[in-house]
C-alpha cells in the first residue's frame, strides 16, 4: 500500500473467518459477523456513518443509483460475490468510474450439478414423492402410474445460453443417454469431435421451444432476455415439456408460468431462482405441485464458495495495490 491510510471496505454478507482475516490486514472493515441479512437501508445507513473505499456483497445485494450515490466519490471499488451482474446498475458504476470485481468460472460445477439435481427433483417429482411418505400417501394408490415422472432417455434437451454453465450441464446431461441437445443464443459455438457435432445443434428459440422436452434456461439477464419465457413463449412448447430456470428469475414471466402450469400448457417447472427472491410463501407458485423451487443454492457447494471468496478478496487486494484484478468486469458495454 502507498498511502498510511488503510482503505476502508464494507462487507455485506458474512464470510468465514480466513478470508476475513486476509482482508483485514490491508484493509479497515466494516463488517458485522452475523448471519441476518442487512436491508437495503440498512447497507444505506453503514455507507452514510462510515462512506467506504470499497464494497464486498452477495448477488442478492442491489447496488442501485441511491446506494451508488450515498457512498459518493470516496467509493473506488466493487466486489460482488457472483458471477451475475445484473443486481449493480452498470452505467451509474461506469459514470463514476468505479471497478467492478467478480467470480466467474469457480461456481461452474457447483451450479452444473445443482441444475442436474433440480432437473432430476422436478422430472421424477422427488420433492412430491417425500410428501407423500410423510402424509401417509404411500401405498394408498394401486395405481400403477403412481408418482411417474418424465424420462431424460432419448429426449431433446434445449439448453437457452450455451455459455460455461450451460455447456457443463449440457456435459452432464449426456451419460443419460439424451439424444440430442439444441441450444439458442447470440452466437453458434465451434466444436471440435464428431460425436459434438452430432449432438449439438444452433437453432432459433422458437424452434428450441417447439422441439424440446426439457428446456433449460442458462443465459444472463438483460434487456434481451427478461420475459423471454412469456405467454406465447409457453404456448409454443410441448405439453409435456419440462422448464429448469438456474440463470435468473426475472427471464421469466412467472404469471405466464403459473398459467402454462395450471392449465397443463406445459408438465412441470423446476426453479432455482425467482422474482423476487426470497420468494413470500403465498406466492402462487408454491401451490402447485409440478413446480419445484429451490432457494437460489445454485453456487452452494462449499468449494464453489470458498473459491467465489478467494476471487472476491484477490480482486480486492490486487485492485488496492495497483495491479489487474483476477477477473474485472468490463462495464465498457454497459
Ligand atoms: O453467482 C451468481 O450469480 C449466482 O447466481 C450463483 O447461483
Amino acid at each position: 500500500m502507498t498511502s498510511a491510510v488503510r482503505p476502508r471496505l464494507l462487507i455485506v454478507h458474512q464470510m468465514p473467518t480466513q478470508f476475513i482475516r486476509a482482508l483485514e490486514r490491508v484493509f479497515d472493515l466494516d463488517y458485522k459477523d452475523t448471519s441476518t441479512r442487512f436491508t437495503h437501508e440498512q447497507i444505506l445507513s453503514r455507507i452514510r456513518a462510515n462512506p467506504p473505499d470499497a464494497m464486498l456483497f452477495p448477488g442478492q445485494t442491489k447496488i442501485d443509483k441511491e446506494i451508488l450515490a450515498t457512498a459518493g466519490d470516496k467509493l473506488k471499488m466493487l466486489a460482488t460475490f457472483s458471477v451475475g451482474f445484473d443486481h449493480i446498475d452498470l452505467k451509474e458504476c461506469k459514470k463514476r468510474g468505479i471497478a467492478i470485481g467478480y467470480t466467474p468460472g469457480v461456481l461452474t460445477d457447483g451450479v452444473a450439478d445443482l441444475a442436474i439435481a433440480l432437473l432430476l427433483a422436478t422430472s421424477r417429482r422427488v420433492v412430491e414423492a417425500m410428501k407423500a411418505v410423510r402424509n401417509g400417501q404411500w401405498g394408498q394408490s394401486s395405481d400403477i402410474m403412481w408418482m411417474c415422472g418424465k424420462p431424460l432417455v432419448n429426449s431433446t434437451v434445449g439448453i437457452v445460453g450455451l455459455g460455461q454453465i450451460g455447456l457443463a450441464i449440457a456435459r452432464r446431461l449426456q451419460p443419460f443417454s439424451i439424444q440430442r441437445i439444441l441450444y439458442s443464443g447470440t452466437r453458434e459455438k465451434q466444436f471440435d469431435s464428431e460425436n459434438d457435432k452430432r449432438m449439438f445443434q444452433f437453432v432459433e428459440f422458437n424452434e428450441l421451444l417447439r422441439q424440446s422436452d426439457f428446456v433449460i434456461i442458462a443465459c444472463a439477464l438483460n434487456d434481451q432476455t427478461r420475459h423471454m419465457f412469456n405467454k406465447q413463449a409457453f404456448e409454443q412448447m410441448k405439453n409435456d415439456a419440462i422448464v429448469i430456470n438456474i440463470a435468473r428469475g426475472g427471464i421469466i414471466n412467472q404469471e405466464a408460468l403459473y398459467d402454462a402450469l395450471k392449465t397443463g400448457q406445459i408438465q412441470a417447472a423446476g426453479l432455482d431462482v425467482t422474482t423476487p427472491e426470497p420468494l413470500p410463501t403465498d406466492h402462487p407458485l408454491l401451490s402447485l405441485e409440478n413446480c419445484t423451487i429451490f432457494p437460489h443454492i445454485g453456487s452452494a457447494d462449499v468449494n464453489a464458495r470458498h473459491q467465489m471468496a478467494q476471487l472476491c478478496v484477490d480482486n480486492l487486494l490486487n485492485f488496492f495495490s495497483g495491479k489487474p484484478m483476477v477477473h474485472e468486469l468490463k462495464t465498457d458495454s454497459a
